[in-house]
């Protein structure tokens, strides 16, 4: 293991120096496109604006002898698009896959200084981000890259749950995690076919009641994944980087993707893969704070002048823990703000109600 005096140094001579702090940039969508597809890559220029992350994927959904045309499609893309002030990210092939050097070697060199993240997929442990670490910081160094490009890890087998904690904390890289509902369900022989969401087998059943215990018994859902997203969600917090929901399958069941995102959004998640364009407006949605909450929270932070001491606000207790829950809400709402300017509006607008 480094010294935690060496975490901060560049792991090549003549990379860039790693960030202390992960720049907290919107992304509530990292909308996935296949660089190989013309048609989606035709929608490249006119989605950019739409969206806070533009992901090229490589990976998975990108059929064997698509996977150098996907390459080089992206390398033509990022060369010839303006992307504003959208980051552009992309998902690698798996460490074990015969693409995945090929793909680091290509992107660093053509289009490193495009790049903002890459998204690494079936990350087992530490060991992975660590290979992952050291080659992109020769590779940054060699192609002349300034800033460092940060790291993105898939959740998405038995290991890496196992593992979560040592893989947020494994480099300075580490930008954030997503879930990876299909692969995990495979990894870990769950008997679940879909691409996230719940399961109707998947319940709890009301006791047995009425006369002999005969009347009708009702079932509720349960989630599927709450455990292994609450548990990424704590591993990312505690290492400051930043927690995703990933792909929700279900394209045409735009209400259960809806929900989906909502309790990642509602659990710390800053965001969701949109593999469809219909699930970009979901995500923006759900992952931007309604603006009554904004204004609700201003108004606690508000009536609570030095953030500490206990008050009451329309019937309910407010002490120094609801003022930092408050100003969670406030600081993404700002954030988000700053570079969406309906939403402004829409904070500006409660605020003042
Ligand atoms: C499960 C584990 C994972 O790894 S999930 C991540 C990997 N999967 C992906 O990235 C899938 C990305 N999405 C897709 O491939 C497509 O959206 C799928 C799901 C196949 C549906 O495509 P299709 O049948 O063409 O849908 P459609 O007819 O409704 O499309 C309408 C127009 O929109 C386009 N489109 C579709 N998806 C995207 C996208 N992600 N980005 C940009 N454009 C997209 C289609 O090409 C179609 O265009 P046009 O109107 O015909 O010109
Ligand atoms: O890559 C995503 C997944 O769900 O698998
Ligand atoms: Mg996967």
């Amino acid at each position: 293991m480094r010294s935690p005096k060496d975490f901060f140094r560049p792991l090549a001579v003549g990379a860039p120096t790693p960030v202390r702090e992960v720049p907290f940039r919107p992304s509530r969508m990292i909308h996935f496109f296949d660089p190989g597809n013309a048609k989606m890559a035709a929608k490249v220029p006119s989605i950019a604006p739409t969206v806070d992350v533009l992901l090229g994927n490589l990976e998975d959904a990108v059929a064997a002898d698509r996977k150098e045309a996907a390459r080089t499609g992206l390398v033509e893309i990022a060369k010839t698009t303006d992307f504003g002030d959208t980051q552009l990210w992309t998902r690698i092939n798996s460490l074990d896959s015969p693409w995945a050097l090929d793909d680091l070697l290509t992107l660093v060199t053509e289009i490193g200084d495009k790049l903002d993240v890459i998204m690494v997929p079936k990350v087992e442990g530490a060991e992975d981000i660590h290979y992952v670490d050291r080659l992109l910081a020769q590779l940054e160094a060699k192609a002349g890259v300034r800033r460092p490009i940060l790291v993105h890890a898939i959740l998405e087998t038995a290991t890496g749950v196992a593992n979560v904690e040592e893989i947020a904390g494994a480099s300075p890289r580490m930008q954030g995690i997503s879930l990876g509902p299909a692969d995990l369900a495979a990894s870990r022989r769950m008997k679940t076919t879909r691409v996230g969401g719940g399961h109707p087998g998947y319940l709890v059943r009301e006791d047995p009641h009425g006369p002999d215990g005969t009347a009708p018994r009702a079932t509720f859902q349960q989630d599927l994944w709450h455990y292994t997203l609450a548990r990424m969600v704590d591993a990312c917090a505690a290492h400051g980087i930043l927690p995703y929901y990933g792909p929700f399958g279900d394209i045409k069941d735009t209400t259960a993707c809806e929900d989906q995102f909502r309790n990642a959004f509602l659990l710390g998640c800053v965001g969701a893969w949109s593999l469809h364009p219909v699930q970009i407006g979901i995500a923006k949605k759900v992952f931007s704070p309604e603006p009554a909450e904004v204004a609700w929270a201003h108004k606690v932070i508000g009536a609570m002048g030095d953030g500490t001491g206990a008050v009451m606000i329309d019937g309910k207790m407010q002490d120094d823990a609801t003022y930092k829950q408050c100003q969670v809400v406030v600081g993404l709402a700002d954030a988000l703000a700053a570079r969406d300017p309906e939403l402004r509006a829409a904070y500006a607008a409660a605020n003042e109600e």
